[in-house]
C-alpha cells in the first residue's frame, strides 16, 4: 500500500467533499467517506465494537467532520462519539473539523455555548503563534508550529466554551496557551478574537489532546477563501500522526472490506453496466434497462444523424417572432428558452448576456420521459404522430437500486452523436425540460410527503427538430436529428422556408414586442395573494433561531404569491390564427394572438425583465414563464461543468443605478458570506462527482446587472475525469457525463442554503411543507452531443394544467392558479425587514406583469 489511508466521518456537512479534496490533494492520501450514522455499525449491536476496531484498523487517521446541529447530540455527532473514547489499545490519530472539534472538547470534558452571533463564511485570523514563554513544550504536537499568520473561514454558531470567558485580561494572557482547569487534557492551539459591541469574545480555535493523538480545528481549512499558508498545518497534523503511528507500533491493516466509500459518487452509467450485467446473468427480464427490444417506444430517436440548414438572422427578429411564424394549430406544446436579454446590456462577461435561444419543434411528437417523485416507475410518453393525438404510453418499473437518472443516462448514451459536427450551437437534439424542487429533495434522502397530485416532478422531450438562433452571429440554425437513411431532409427545408417567406422575416420595420407588452393579459379580474409581511418577517425569525442554534448556517428562505384568473382567459389552444394549410406546412401569421395568456405573459415578461435564462415551456401539464438570470450548471461534452451560484442582491434605484454604487453595498461582509457558503456547498457538490482536486473558482463574488437588480455571482469549474483516463469499460469502468453532476447537485445550493441536507429539512417545516414546485427547481436541455446548460427556476411563474380553482359565487368558470415564488438567503446578520424586502423586490418583476404599465 503506497498511499497512506484516511477515514472522514461525514456529519452531512455540505462541505465533506472540498475536505476530502484538500486531503487528498495536500496529502498525497486515500480519502474514504463513513456516514456518522452508517447503518451497519449500530451502537446497539453487540458487534458494534469488534466491526468498529475492524473497520479503524484499516486506516493511517481519521477525520471527524463539520455539520449541523450541536456536538452535545447524540444524532448530530452519531459515531464520533466512540472514536474519542477508544480503548488504549485501539486509539489512532484523529482531526476533528469544526462540530468534530465540539465534539472533541465535549468529550474532554469542555462545554460549548452559543457565539454572542453566529459567525458564518466570515474570514477571520487564526491567531496562533506562541510566545517563547509559553509553559509547556509546544512544538511537539502543536501542528501550527513554523505555520506563518494566516487568516480562515469560520463557519460557526456554536464555540468551545473551557473557561476562558471568566479569565481576566491579565489572567487571559498568561493562561491562553495553557490547558485550561475545566479542560485539563486540552492544550489550546489557536484563537480568534471577536470584537463585539459589549467587548471581545474569545473563540478557541484549535487544540490538541494532552496525552492521546487527538487534535481539532474550529475553522474551515478547506474553504476557498482560507488562506493556502493554513494548509502547512493540515501537512504538519499528517507528520504529526504518523510518526505517532510508528511511534505506537501501530500497522494500518490492509485488504479487509471497508464500510466506507469513495467520496466521488459511482458514474450513473457505471450502474446501468452493472444493471445490464446482472439482468443478463440471472436471465430475468424483470428491471432490465428499457431497450427498443421491449417497446417501439423505447427505440425512439435511435440510430439519428444531425441536418442542419443555417441561414442569417434579420436583425429585427426576436425570438417571439419565430415562435409565431412557425408554430403549428395541433401543437398546444411548447419548449422555448430564450436570451431574452442578449441585446440589451452589455455590462459584465459576455456569458451574463447569453448568446444563444433554441426553440424545440412539434414538441407534441416528442416522446417524453416523465418521473413522479416517490414512485418506482417512469413513463414515456408520445401525445401524437404527425398531427394525429395518439397518446402512446408505456410505464417503465424500477427495480430495486434503480432511478430514473439511470434510466436518462442509458437513454442518452444510445443516441449519443460521436461525430464532430462543425455547427456552433450548444443544442443539437437531445432533452429539453423542467425538474422540480421536491426532485432535489428526494435525492438527498429528505422525505417529499404525498402532495396529492400526479403532475411530473421531471418532464424532459426528446427534441429532434430545433431552432438554434445565434444572436452573436446572426445566423439560426434549423436542426433536425432524423434517420440516418434518409438522405435529404425536407423538414429543414420546410421550416427555412416558412421564416424567410413569412411577412415578418421581410418585413423588417416590424418589431413585435412592442405590440406584445401586456397585450391581451386582461389584469383588471386577476386575484393576486402575496405572502404576509409580517408573517414572512417571524419566519425570517425562525430561520436565525435555527441558525443561532447551529442547526443551519444560512437559509433560503421562499415564499409564494398566488395569481387566480378567469379560467377562460387561456383555454383557448395557441395559435387559432394559423390554420395548417392542406400542404402540412405552416401558415405565416401576420397578426399575433391575443387569446393565450400564458404566452402574452411570457411576451411581456422577457420584454419587461429580459434575463439570460429566459425561458417558455408548455410541457407535461406545466406551464413556465421565465426570465431567470441564474444559470445552475452547464456543461460542455468534454466534460467542463461550470455552476454560477447567485448570492447578494440589490435592487435598482435612483441611489443605487450604477454597478460602481451596487459593488459598494454587496462587498461587505454579510453579502460576501452569504456568496461564499454556496460558492463552498457548490464546490462540494462539484467535488462529489469531478473527484478531488478538480474543482477551481475562476471567479469569485461578481457583481453583475440585470434588469431590475443587481446579483453578486460567483463561477465555479469542474472538470469530469476525461473519457479515456475513464476506463471506458475498464477497471473501474466509471464514465461521468454532466448527467452525474445535475443529478448529484439539485436542489441547486443557492435555493436551499447549508449545510444542504439539514437546511432542506428545517425549510420544509418553516414554509409550512408548502410546495415549491417548479419554483427552485431548473429547466434547461442536454443534447446529443453531451452539452448540457441548466437555469434555477427563481423570477418565475408558472401553472399547472390541472390546478383549476372553482368558480366563486356568482361566477359561471373556474380560475386558473399562477404561482411566483420569492425569496432570500437568511443569514445571521439579516434583519426581517430587510429579508422582506428583498422576497418583495424579487416578487415585483415576474408580479408586475400581471399589472398594467412597464
Ligand atoms: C430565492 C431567490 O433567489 C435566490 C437568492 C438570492 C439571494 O439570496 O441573493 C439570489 C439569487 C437566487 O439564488 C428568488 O429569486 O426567489
Ligand atoms: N461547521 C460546523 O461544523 C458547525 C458546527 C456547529 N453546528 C455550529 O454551528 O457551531
Amino acid at each position: 500500500m503506497s498511499r497512506p489511508q484516511v477515514l472522514f466521518l461525514d456529519a452531512y456537512d455540505s462541505f465533506t467533499n472540498n475536505i476530502v479534496s484538500l486531503l487528498t490533494t495536500l496529502l498525497h492520501a486515500d480519502v474514504h467517506v463513513l456516514p456518522i450514522d452508517n447503518p451497519s455499525l449500530d451502537q446497539n449491536s453487540p458487534d458494534f465494537e469488534r466491526l468498529l476496531r475492524l473497520e479503524l484498523a484499516q486506516y493511517h487517521a481519521v477525520v471527524c467532520g463539520p455539520g449541523p446541529g450541536s456536538p452535545e447530540i447524540d444524532r448530530d455527532v452519531g459515531l464520533m462519539r466512540q472514536i474519542w473514547s477508544l480503548n488504549e489499545d485501539d486509539l489512532l490519530p484523529v482531526l476533528g473539523v469544526c462540530l468534530g472539534f465540539q465534539s472533541l472538547v465535549v468529550a474532554s470534558g469542555g462545554k460549548v455555548r452559543r457565539l454572542r452571533r453566529g459567525l458564518h463564511g466570515m474570514v477571520r485570523d487564526i491567531e496562533h503563534q506562541k510566545p517563547p514563554t509559553a509553559p509547556w513544550s509546544l512544538k511537539r504536537g502543536d501542528i501550527f508550529h513554523g505555520v506563518d499568520a494566516f487568516k480562515a473561514t469560520i463557519y460557526h454558531s456554536l464555540c468551545a466554551d473551557v473557561g476562558q470567558d471568566v479569565l481576566s485580561e491579565d489572567e487571559w494572557r498568561v493562561k491562553k496557551w495553557e490547558a485550561p482547569s475545566d479542560t485539563p487534557d486540552l492544550l489550546p492551539l489557536a484563537w480568534t478574537l471577536e470584537d463585539r459591541e459589549d467587548g471581545t469574545e474569545r473563540i478557541l480555535m484549535a487544540v490538541k489532546h494532552r496525552t492521546k493523538p487527538f487534535w481539532g480545528l474550529q475553522y474551515h481549512p478547506e474553504s476557498i477563501c482560507t488562506e493556502v499558508e493554513g494548509h502547512a498545518a493540515i501537512r504538519n497534523w499528517f507528520r504529526e500522526a504518523l510518526r505517532w503511528n510508528v511511534e505506537a507500533g501501530r500497522k494500518v491493516v490492509t485488504g479487509e472490506s471497508s464500510l466506507a466509500r469513495n467520496a466521488t459518487r459511482a458514474s450513473l452509467l457505471s450502474e446501468v453496466r452493472l444493471l445490464r450485467d446482472t439482468t443478463a446473468a440471472t436471465g430475468s427480464a424483470k428491471g432490465a434497462p428499457w431497450t427498443e427490444s421491449m417497446s417501439p417506444v423505447a427505440a425512439v430517436g435511435l440510430d439519428c444523424g444531425y441536418t442542419h440548414r443555417t441561414i442569417p438572422l434579420p436583425a429585427h427578429i426576436k425570438i417571439p417572432d419565430v415562435v409565431e411564424i412557425l408554430r403549428r394549430e395541433a401543437s398546444s406544446e411548447h419548449i422555448i428558452l430564450d436570451s431574452a436579454n442578449a441585446d440589451k446590456m452589455a455590462t459584465g462577461a459576455a456569458d451574463v448576456r447569453g448568446r444563444y435561444s433554441i426553440i424545440a419543434l412539434d414538441v407534441a411528437e416528442a416522446l417524453r420521459i416523465e418521473y413522479h417523485v416517490g414512485d418506482d416507475f417512469a413513463t414515456a410518453r408520445i401525445p401524437a404522430i404527425q398531427g394525429v393525438a395518439v397518446d402512446l404510453k408505456e410505464t417503465i418499473p424500477f427495480t430495486y437500486h434503480q432511478n430514473i437518472w439511470q434510466l436518462l443516462a442509458d437513454f442518452l448514451e444510445k443516441r449519443q452523436l460521436t461525430e464532430s459536427i462543425p455547427v456552433e450551437s450548444p443544442f443539437k437534439g437531445g432533452f429539453m425540460g423542467y425538474i422540480t424542487y421536491e426532485m432535489g429533495l428526494q435525492g438527498m434522502d429528505v422525505e417529499v410527503g404525498d402532495r396529492g397530485h400526479r403532475r411530473p416532478d421531471l418532464c424532459f422531450a426528446w427534441v429532434t427538430k430545433s431552432i438554434v438562433m445565434d444572436h452573436l452571429r446572426n445566423v439560426v440554425h434549423v436542426q433536425h436529428l432524423q434517420k440516418k437513411k434518409l438522405i435529404h431532409d425536407f423538414w429543414v427545408d420546410s421550416i427555412v422556408e416558412s421564416l424567410q417567406t413569412s411577412d415578418l422575416w421581410r418585413d423588417t420595420n416590424h418589431d413585435l414586442n412592442g405590440l406584445s407588452t401586456n397585450g391581451g393579459i386582461e389584469t383588471s379580474r386577476a386575484v393576486i395573494t402575496t405572502p404576509m409581511a409580517h408573517e414572512y418577517e417571524e419566519k425570517v425569525r425562525q430561520c436565525q433561531d435555527y441558525i443561532a442554534a447551529g442547526e443551519s448556517y444560512e437559509l433560503c428562505l421562499t415564499d409564494q404569491t398566488t395569481i387566480t384568473l378567469p379560467a377562460a382567459m387561456t383555454g383557448a389552444p395557441a395559435m387559432r390564427c394559423h390554420p395548417r394549410a392542406a400542404n402540412g406546412q405552416t401558415q405565416p401569421c401576420t397578426k399575433p394572438p391575443t387569446s393565450d395568456t400564458a404566452w402574452n405573459l411570457y411576451r411581456t415578461l422577457r420584454t419587461r425583465q429580459p434575463a439570460p435564462f429566459g425561458s417558455f415551456l408548455r410541457l407535461g401539464g406545466a406551464t413556465i414563464v421565465s426570465s431567470s438570470p441564474e444559470r445552475f450548471l452547464e456543461y460542455s461534452c468534454g466534460g467542463l461543468c461550470s455552476m454560477r451560484p447567485m448570492k447578494g442582491t440589490v435592487r435598482k434605484s435612483p441611489a443605487v443605478s450604477t454597478l460602481a454604487q451596487a459593488e459598494e453595498i454587496l462587498h461587505v461582509p454579510k453579502e460576501e458570506a452569504e456568496n461564499l457558503m454556496i460558492v463552498d456547498l457548490v464546490r462540494h457538490d462539484l467535488h462529489g462527482v469531478c473527484g478531488s482536486g478538480n474543482v477551481t473558482v475562476p471567479h469569485l463574488m461578481k457583481v453583475e446587472e440585470y434588469a431590475s437588480v443587481f446579483q453578486m455571482i460567483t463561477v465555479v469549474n469542474g472538470q469530469l475525469p476525461e473519457p479515456e483516463k475513464q476506463g471506458h469499460g475498464g477497471a473501474r469502468g466509471e464514465w461521468y457525463t454532466g448527467l452525474d453532476v445535475l443529478a448529484a447537485s439539485l436542489p441547486p445550493g443557492s435555493m436551499t442554503g447549508a449545510p444542504k441536507k439539514r437546511s432542506c429539512e428545517l425549510l420544509q417545516e418553516i414554509e409550512g411543507l408548502k410546495e415549491r414546485s417548479i419554483y427552485s427547481g431548473v429547466v434547461g436541455y442536454m443534447d446529443v452531443t453531451g452539452k448540457g446548460d441548466w437555469s434555477v427556476t427563481i423570477r418565475t411563474m408558472f401553472r399547472w394544467d390541472d390546478e383549476v380553482a372553482a368558480p366563486g359565487e356568482g361566477e359561471s368558470e373556474g380560475t386558473e392558479v399562477w404561482h411566483i415564488g420569492a425569496g432570500g438567503a437568511v443569514t445571521i446578520l439579516s434583519t426581517p425587514e430587510g429579508e422582506r424586502e428583498e422576497m418583495f423586490t424579487k416578487l415585483t418583476g415576474p408580479l408586475g406583469v400581471f399589472s398594467s404599465g412597464s
